[in-house]
């Protein structure tokens, strides 16, 4: 699968163990960065991981920063994008199965690497059960104020 992968400074070391995960299972990778500890803004790389699945360049992205809150928000504010904040696997299987999540948040300040990584490899795996729930995403997707 192509995953686009963004973090702030916050999530940088978690965003480089979860790539080199990624990679080493076959998936191609796009990493639009932070690409230090150096202080950066965490929209900048949620708008910049949004685009990539909105272009069709990436079929799903995962956004890292200390908290997952920040890049959640931000990602949110797209519209087609659907991002969830998981701090355990299952509201990251619910998230695919229910609401067809295609931007996984996740905290480097909250979540241990393990957890992080199971959480990951879950969201990775689920898939969208479509039906009642093919209805609900619509709204949420054609929603104009
Ligand atoms: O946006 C966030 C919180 O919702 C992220 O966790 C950021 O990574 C965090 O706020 C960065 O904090 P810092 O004190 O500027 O390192």
């Amino acid at each position: 699968m192509k995953i686009a992968l963004g973090s702030d400074h916050a999530g940088f070391g978690l965003k480089e163990r979860i790539k080199a995960c990624l990679t080493e299972q076959g998936h191609e990778v796009l990493d639009v960065g932070t690409f230090s500890r150096d202080p950066v803004d965490y929209p900048e790389f949620a708008f910049k991981v949004a685009k990539k699945i909105i272009e069709g360049a990436a079929e799903r992205g995962i956004l890292v920063c200390g908290s997952g809150i920040g890049m959640c928000m931000a990602a949110n504010r797209i519209k087609g994008i659907r991002a969830v904040n998981a701090i355990e696997p299952f509201t990251a299987a619910m998230s695919r199965r229910h609401n067809n999540s295609n931007v996984l948040c996740l905290g480097e300040r909250f979540t241990g690497e393990d957890m992080a990584l199971e959480i990951v490899r879950v969201w990775m795996q689920e898939s969208f059960e479509g039906h009642r729930h093919e209805r609900r995403i619509r709204l949420l997707d054609d929603y104009n104020l």
